[in-house]
């Protein structure tokens, strides 16, 4: 059986979480327009200042779920989605598309989808722009998120002219610079060299706000993550601590998923959290 977040075995929410969950899914089903139904009734509350890992193997659903969180896919898409999401105890629907999308703010698997902007600045500036910041209230924010990412010094270059990986954090940075309360990224390691995948690591770690990641990265899910949900199939098979997932190893081969060979769960020390629960400094 699936445990809820309040049972006992599933860390509890960190020291300031609000009693209002962060995310909350209700019965969350979904079928494209061709008919292929990607999720089935799932079920998901995330506490505020939580680091949630999605796993599972190709064709599960993670990004069909990441994309219902601020309302790209879902009832408020206009689609024929059933259940509710909610954002901070708000349901995401059509009329509140504003407000969902400055809480929840999504890092897409790829960078390109995210930066169509001449040049990096313009890129991380076009969000706090579209809420009204100007002048130098502006320009702290943008320093502000690309310093988080260690991009300051590409502010002036254009995005396609930056490796995948410099692409990536920019695309961070883009959404860091909106202060939103949750973060979402979808396979944020991938195609990252080792030294770029850790410090995205330092990046996600610092960040006072709740995160959602799906990956098919373990180690990066066990670092980063003190809960993992294994979506398989469209339904949510296993929900709870990181490590305990990572130490399963028929549970890891019923989901096809997998540890780099010689890697050692046990040792890993998971990372800690710099700041305080819901926004950014
Ligand atoms: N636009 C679409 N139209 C129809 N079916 C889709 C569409 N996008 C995704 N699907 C299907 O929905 C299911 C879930 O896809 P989704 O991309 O959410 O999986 P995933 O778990 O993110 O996979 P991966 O690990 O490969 O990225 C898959 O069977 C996929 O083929």
């Amino acid at each position: 059986m699936t445990p809820q977040p309040h049972e006992p075995g599933l860390p509890a929410p960190r020291d300031g979480a609000a009693a209002v969950p962060a995310l909350e899914l209700r019965e969350v089903a979904f079928a494209y327009p061709d008919g292929h139904q990607a999720l089935f009734g799932v079920d998901l509350v995330v506490p505020a200042g939580q680091r949630l890992a999605v796993l599972g193997p190709n064709g599960a659903g993670k990004t069909t779920l990441l994309l219902h969180l601020n309302g790209i896919l879902g009832r408020a898409a206009g689609s024929n989605a059933v259940g509710e999401v909610l954002v901070g105890g708000i349901a995401v629907a059509k009329d509140t598309l504003g407000e969902v999308r400055r809480a929840v703010g999504l890092v897409f698997q790829d960078p390109d989808d995210q930066l169509f902007m001449p040049t990096v600045r313009d890129d991380v500036a076009f969000g706090p722009t579209n809420l009204g910041l100007r002048g130098a209230e502006l320009d702290a924010r943008v320093d502000e998120a690309l310093d988080a990412v260690g991009m300051r010094e590409f502010a002036a270059r254009p995005p396609h002219h930056l490796s995948f990986g410099q692409r990536r954090r920019v695309a961070v940075a883009t959404v860091l610079a909106m202060r939103c309360q949750v973060l979402v990224l979808d396979e944020p390691s991938s195609n990252l060299d080792p030294a770029s995948r850790r410090e995205l690591l330092d990046v996600l770690a610092a960040l006072p706000v709740t995160v959602v990641v799906v990956t098919h990265d373990l180690p990066f899910a066990l670092e980063l993550c003190e809960r993992s949900v294994v979506l398989d199939a469209g339904r949510i098979a296993h929900d709870g601590p990181t490590l305990d997932v990572l130490q399963d190893p028929d549970l890891l081969a019923r989901h096809r998923l997998e540890l780099p060979v010689g890697f050692d769960p046990a040792a890993v020390v998971p990372r800690g959290r710099t700041g305080a629960a819901t926004s950014l400094p």
